[in-house]
Parts: C-alpha cells; sequence; structure tokens
C-alpha cells in the first residue's frame, strides 16, 4: 500500500510500504494511483514528497507478480501521471531504488537521496529491460554513454555516482526525508514542465553507432547469447533518435519480446533459488529456523596456498580477525607477503579503510589456535595430511571450536574421524579465487551437526557468499558433475572433434570459456594428480592395464598423455591450446596430429562430429549426474544444483541452472537422447539415464519446483 498524510507547509507526503522492499504489487500501483490523484486535486498541497518505508525508497515491481496474469494499474501510465502534476513530486531515495523503483523517481520532478543509497536499473539482471520508461528518460537525464552502461550492466550505483552522474539532484548524510520535505517547500508553485524528462532530449555522441556496437561486443563477451542486454542497446538507441512516445513504443514492444522469453524466466527462477539456498533443512528436522550458529570472533586458517590466501582474504574482509598457520617459514613469510598485497588491492578497490579489516596474524605455531572459534584447514588434498592436521586441532582447539575443511572433494566423514568431536567437522568447500567466487558448498558429513552447519551457513552469509548446503560423496555436487562432463570433452576429441569445436559450441551455449580452456587455466596436473591418487593412472595403475579401459568402463588416457609431455596448460604455455602470447589461447597444430596419430594407434575411426552431439554429450550427461545426485539425497532440491552450478562454475544466468536448462529443454528430450548416446556408447555407464530422470518422465515432467516432495520420498544425506 501507500500511505497518505499531510504536514505542516502545504506538503503530502505519500509511503510506499509494502515489506520488506516495498515492491511495487498490484495493491501499492492502485495505492500511488489513488494517494497521487489526492494530493493533486487537494488544494491545500503544494508539493507532494514520495518516500518508502523502512528506510529504502523501492526495490521495484514485484518479481513474483511476473509468472502472474496481470493484475493492477500499469506502471508506465502512472509514472506518466506523477510526471505531469503540476505540483512538484520529490522523491526521497534511501536505501534502494533498483529497477521500476528508479523507473519511479525519474517520473518524479527531483530526487534526493541519502549519501547511503544505491540506485539501479537492475531489469537486465532478470533478464529483462527498464520498461517503465527507464531507457528513454535516463538517457535524456544523463547523456546516452553513462545511461547505456547503467542499463545493459544493471550494476548498482552508490549516492555519490548518481549526484555527479546528475540521476539524483541532492545527497545528503542527515536526513534525506527532512532534507526533501525542505526542498519541496522552496519549490512550490513553480513550473513543472522543465522538469519533465519525457520533454528533454538525450544527449548523445556523434559517434552513436560506434558507441553502440562498442557495447554489444561488451555485451558479447560478458554474457554471450543473453537476449536483454542486446534490447537493453536498442532501446537506449531508440532514446536517442526518436522522439519520447516512440522510444517508448520501442521499449514496449522489446519488453514484450522479452517478457515470455525462457531466459527472462531463467533469470528470475535464479533470483529466487539463489535466496531460497540460505533457507537449508535436513530430513532429521534440523533447519536454518530452529538452528542458531554459534558467533564467529575469530578465525583461523591452516595452508597459505592458492585457497588459504583467498580464504584468510575474504574473513578479514567480512571484519573476522584471523590467525594464518603455515608449516615453513619460507611459505608463511611468502604467504604474508602475498595477503598483505591482496589486502591493499582489495582495500583500494572497494574503498574499504583498513580499521574495517579484521587482523591477521601469521605463525607457525597451531597452539596459537586456543581461542579461535572456527578453523578453515586448506592443506593439499591429502587425507593422511588432512587426518593428522584434525587429529592435532582435537587437542589444541576449545571442545567447541568448528573444524572445516576446504577439500573439493575427499571424503568428509574420513576426515572427521580424526578429529575428537567430529560432530563439529563440516566441509567448506570455496572456489577458485576465494576472495572473488560467490559460492561456498557446505558439506555435511554424516556426523555433521546441524550447529556446525548452521555456523558455516552464517560465515557464508558474512562473507557476503552464497552457501549451499550439501551431502559428503565423492566430488560432493559441483565437481562430481564436472566429472562425466569433461569425460565427454575428452571422449569427442577421440572420436574426432577438436578442442577449439568443442570450446566453441560450449561458449556459444553461454559459458564464459568452453571446458579446455577452463582445464588450460586451472592447470592440467590438477586432475592428474587426483586420478594417479584414484590410481587410475602413473605408479599405482596395475601392470598390464587397457590403456582406454578401467574396471571394464571406456577411460581416455588423453589428458594423462599431455601431463606427461609436460603440457599442463598456461602455466607451461601448452596444454590443449598453445600460449605463445600469455594468455591467448591458439589451436595448436601439434595437438592436431597428436591427435590424428593417437586415433590410429587405437583404431579409432575419427568422423565429423557435429555440434549438435558436442554440446548434447557435455550437458546432457552433467544433467544426469544431477539427477543421481537428487536421487541419493546429496543435494536437497534441484534449485540447490542450479544455484551451485550459476553461481560457481560458470552456467549462463539466463539458461536458470543444468536442471532448469533440463526442464526447459524438455524432460521426454534429455532422457531420449541419453537413451541414444548410451545405445551407441554402452561402455560409458554415465550416459544411462538415471532413475530419477525416468520417474519424472513418468510423471509427466512437472516443474522443478514440484521435483523436491518426489526427491523427498528417496534417502537423504543431508
Ligand atoms: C511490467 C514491468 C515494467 C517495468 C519494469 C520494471 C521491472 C522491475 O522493476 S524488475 C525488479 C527490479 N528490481 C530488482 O532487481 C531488485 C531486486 N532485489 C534486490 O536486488 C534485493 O532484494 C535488494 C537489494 C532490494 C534487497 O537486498 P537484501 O536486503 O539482501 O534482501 P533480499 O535480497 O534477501 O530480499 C529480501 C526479500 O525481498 C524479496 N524481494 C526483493 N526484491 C523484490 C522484488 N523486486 N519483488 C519481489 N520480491 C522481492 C526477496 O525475494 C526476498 O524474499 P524472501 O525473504 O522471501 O527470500
Amino acid at each position: 500500500m501507500a500511505l497518505y498524510r499531510r504536514i505542516p507547509g502545504a506538503i503530502a507526503v505519500i509511503t510506499l510500504t509494502n515489506p520488506p522492499v516495498n515492491a511495487l504489487s498490484c495493491t501499492v500501483r492502485e495505492a500511488i494511483y489513488e494517494t497521487v490523484k489526492r494530493a493533486t486535486a487537494d488544494q491545500e498541497v503544494k508539493a507532494i514528497v514520495l518516500c518508502g518505508a523502512n528506510g529504502k525508497f523501492c526495490g521495484g515491481a514485484d518479481i513474483k507478480e511476473f509468472s502472474r496474469e496481470m493484475r493492477g494499474p500499469p506502471l508506465v501510465p502512472m509514472i506518466d501521471m506523477i510526471e505531469e502534476s503540476e505540483k512538484p513530486v520529490v522523491a526521497v531515495i534511501e536505501g534502494v531504488a533498483f529497477g521500476g523503483g528508479l523507473e519511479l523517481a525519474l517520473g518524479c520532478h527531483y530526487r534526493i537521496a541519502h549519501s547511503g543509497a544505491q540506485v539501479g536499473l537492475t531489469e537486465v539482471t532478470l533478464g529483462l529491460l527498464p520498461a517503465a520508461g527507464g531507457t528513454q528518460r535516463l538517457p535524456r537525464l544523463i547523456g546516452v554513454p553513462a545511461a547505456l552502461d547503467i542499463i545493459t550492466t544493471g550494476r548498482h550505483v552508490s549516492a555519490q555516482e548518481a549526484v555527479r552522474l546528475g540521476i539524483v539532484d541532492k545527497v545528503t548524510d542527515s536526513s534525506a526525508m527532512e532534507e526533501a520535505i525542505e526542498f519541496a517547500k522552496t519549490v512550490a508553485g513553480e513550473p513543472m514542465g522543465p522538469r519533465r524528462l519525457s520533454l528533454w532530449t538525450a544527449a548523445c555522441p556523434e559517434d552513436l553507432d560506434s558507441l553502440l556496437e562498442g557495447a554489444l561486443v561488451r555485451i558479447r563477451q560478458r554474457s554471450r547469447g543473453a537476449l536483454a542486454p542486446v534490447a537493453c542497446v536498442q532501446a537506449v538507441r531508440a532514446a536517442a533518435s526518436l522522439p519520447f512516445a516512440q522510444g517508448m513504443k520501442k521499449e514496449q514492444e522489446l519488453m514484450a519480446y522479452l517478457f515470455t522469453s525462457g531466459q527472462a524466466r531463467a533469470m528470475q527462477y535464479c533470483f529466487f533459488t539463489q535466496r531460497a539456498a540460505a533457507r537449508w533443512t535436513t530430513p532429521s528436522g534440523a533447519s536454518w529456523e530452529n538452528t542458531k550458529a554459534r558467533p564467529v570472533r575469530q578465525a583461523a586458517v591452516i595452508g597459505l596456498g592458492t585457497m588459504g590466501k583467498g580464504i584468510a582474504v575474504s574473513l578479514s574482509r567480512a571484519g573476522i580477525p584471523v590467525i594464518a598457520v603455515e608449516t615453513e617459514q619460507k611459505r608463511l613469510k611468502a604467504g604474508r607477503k602475498a595477503v598483505n598485497s591482496m589486502l591493499t588491492r582489495e582495500s583500494q578497490k572497494r574503498g574499504l579503510a583498513e580499521a574495517h579489516l579484521g587482523s591477521i596474524s601469521f605463525t607457525l605455531d597451531l597452539r596459537k589456535l586456543r581461542d579461535t572459534d572456527l578453523v578453515i584447514e586448506a592443506v593439499f588434498e591429502d587425507m593422511a595430511l588432512k587426518k593428522q592436521i584434525f587429529s592435532k586441532l582435537s587437542s589444541v582447539c576449545r571442545p567447541d571450536a568448528l573444524l572445516c575443511t576446504n577439500t573439493s572433494g575427499l571424503n568428509i566423514d574420513e576426515i572427521a574421524s580424526a578429529a575428537s568431536r567430529p560432530e563439529l567437522v563440516v566441509g567448506t568447500h570455496f572456489f577458485a579465487p576465494a576472495h572473488v567466487m560467490k559460492l561456498l558448498e557446505v558439506v555435511c558429513g554424516p556426523r555433521t551437526s546441524p550447529v556446525a552447519v548452521a555456523t558455516a551457513m552464517q560465515l557464508a552469509k558474512r562473507l557476503e557468499k552464497i552457501g549451499v548446503v550439501v551431502g559428503n560423496c565423492s566430488g560432493f555436487v559441483g565437481n562430481r558433475m564436472m566429472r562425466p562432463y569433461t569425460e565427454q570433452a575428452y571422449y569427442l576429441l577421440e572420436e574426432g572433434a577438436r578442442p577449439e569445436e568443442v570450446d566453441l559450441v560450449l561458449e556459444e551455449f553461454g559459458f564464459a570459456m568452453g571446458i579446455f580452456r577452463v582445464m588450460d587455466l586451472s592447470g592440467l596436473d590438477v586432475g592428474w594428480r587426483s586420478r594417479k591418487e584414484l590410481g587410475l593412472t602413473g605408479p599405482k595403475l596395475p601392470p598390464g592395464t587397457e590403456a582406454r579401459s578401467r574396471g571394464g568402463k571406456r577411460y581416455s588416457p588423453l589428458p594423462d598423455i599431455l601431463c606427461e609431455s609436460g603440457r599442463l596448460g598456461q602455466k607451461t604455455g601448452r596444454g590443449w591450446y598453445l600460449y605463445e602470447k600469455e594468455r591467448v589461447a591458439t589451436p595448436d597444430p601439434w595437438l592436431q596430429s597428436f591427435l590424428e596419430d593417437y586415433r590410429s594407434r587405437f583404431g579409432i575411426q575419427s568422423r565429423r562430429v557435429g555440434q549438435d552431439e558436442i554440446l548434447e554429450r557435455c550437458l546432457y550427461s552433467l544433467i544426469n549426474e544431477g539427477f543421481r545426485i537428487l536421487q541419493e539425497g546429496i543435494a536437497a532440491s534441484p534449485e540447490d544444483i542450479d544455484v551451485i552450478y550459476v553461481s560457481g562454475y560458470g552456467w549462463p544466468r539466463h539458461r536458470g541452472g543444468p536442471m532448469f536448462y533440463a526442464w526447459m529443454v524438455g524432460l521426454p528430450k534429455v532422457l531420449d537422447k541419453l537413451e541414444h548416446y548410451h545405445r551407441t556408447h554402452p561402455d560409458i555407464p554415465n550416459l544411462a539415464p538415471s532413475s530419477m530422470l525416468r520417474k519424472l518422465v513418468a510423471r509427466g515432467s512437472p516443474p522443478v519446483h514440484q521435483w523436491r516432495a518426489l526427491i523427498q520420498q528417496h534417502s537423504s544425506q543431508l
């Protein structure tokens, strides 16, 4: 709703009231109409102040309403009505003015913001464009280049930048409300014509075409295949070249096209699932609602390799004091230097005062951890070493200290067996670089207590990460699903494809990088080490093992051979690609002839592998593993899997996540294709459709949000 009150000085105050973010629901829009009409008709009122309850102006249109039939008055005529008012309307921007919220403020004649406020036309992040006049008013207000950037990225703009750009008229450190009321009194009675943005012309650079072309190039790099940012560019072009009314028509046409697109649906799904992941539950009845997290006043990180350094920076950035532990003086010194320079860069970039960072101390002595509330072990993936550390921690740390391991796939229960209090052992799987990546898999072993889960999830929130609770199995959710995906990529090379062909298909699907580029970036030796550990290659491999088979299943030794010949990826200048210039991947003729030799050595008939086959075999095998994970109860819901993939594995947001994508493609089609590929490759068990997928198809392929109920009938590992 919107509350109306008249205050001394002939001012009407209209307060948007729809907790938690004052979204413009049907009821709110109706109330705005009514109250603005009342204020304009009231002879006693000379100016109107529009604000939001609880220190937030407005979080935009109500996203929940997008999936329902449209009811109530639309936004566009409502905002036009405000702009047409003869009485000045002053928007008070506190907290946020996002999407339709900022568009509403742009319809007002003046905008006064609190210094802590943020504004933005965020619709593009939901697969839409600012279709309540935002694409037409913002370029008129601040010029085409700045508006283009804000509209196509959806980025949050601070109040300081907003006043510099001219989006708001004034910023104040004190009460924006009081400032706005006083200001409204000074402009009461003035003609409002010059303040109506619809009557302005957008300041436009001479080289408009090259500006727009440049934006499209950046969009293709950033979010290949996404429709909304491209539509945003078209709408801004309309603002630059057409009268307001025609520009608005174009905006509406583009919105109608986006609104019904699968991409908008996928991105809105991502918005809600990301928030839902915080509401974790376990089958024992423990949940975010009934389990209290322990306070974390001091933390420790063991191991200052790539992951440990990033974790220490993340903790410090959240204001948590950290003790960083290494085993050797040399490593400790190098770690300290790297962490300190990362923190300096961070504070410069984010404008964080040193005082807000948690202090970091460095030590070789584990006994210094006796007062820590939480320890994160981030040493090599070596079970014996990890067990040794957890055993020592048990004797050094306080009995209630939470002991976390950053393993990316080892058995949490086995690690916990070395601790005297296994219920306080939990996996906190960070993603590299740990101070940048948003995802945190919180791995719950069979003995992990609810309080340990709650504390790790609370930590994720403090670190501004997205925590997702998963069960204990090799690779957990994310890395486990990657295995069949990468295996298919190797098999496709064996059968005739080239790395650049596979990568191109995946990049056109929307991944920022294809799988072979990713492997070159992270280093081929990472997977090699774990295959050696598992006895799939290297000294532990039983003599006489067939080169392309392990345990009766197909195996590709291709990555092992590359590693053995010193091709470890970018760091050695060659891997699946050649890197003559730093980080620039070029197809390598050597690899091409190596693959030809390899195929003839093993009698493989090379064939032309089509793009559909590349995409389907890579993605459907990954999705199939997702269904197995659901069936085994390793993930609580398909939504959790999707959050993991979108926030940790570069799955394109406009495709929702692997499980959502499977549903969009059609579960019967996924099943049919998996059956087909399994028939043609019976030695690849990963291609055999999971029984969960079959069950869902048999039940008529219900939408993703209904799968959870079916999954609960299976056992859960959480
Ligand atoms: C026909 C259309 C014509 C015109 C175009 C206009 C389009 C739009 O306006 S689209 C919406 C644009 N708005 C946004 O993109 C803002 C989205 N929200 C946020 O970014 C954040 O929620 C926030 C910064 C506003 C607040 O962040 P925070 O304090 O961290 O809280 P949460 O994100 O956890 O949100 C709390 C709660 O509110 C729900 N919610 C937030 N925004 C909306 C919204 N616009 N519509 C509906 N619901 C919203 C969010 O889902 C959370 O709900 P739960 O507690 O149930 O999870």
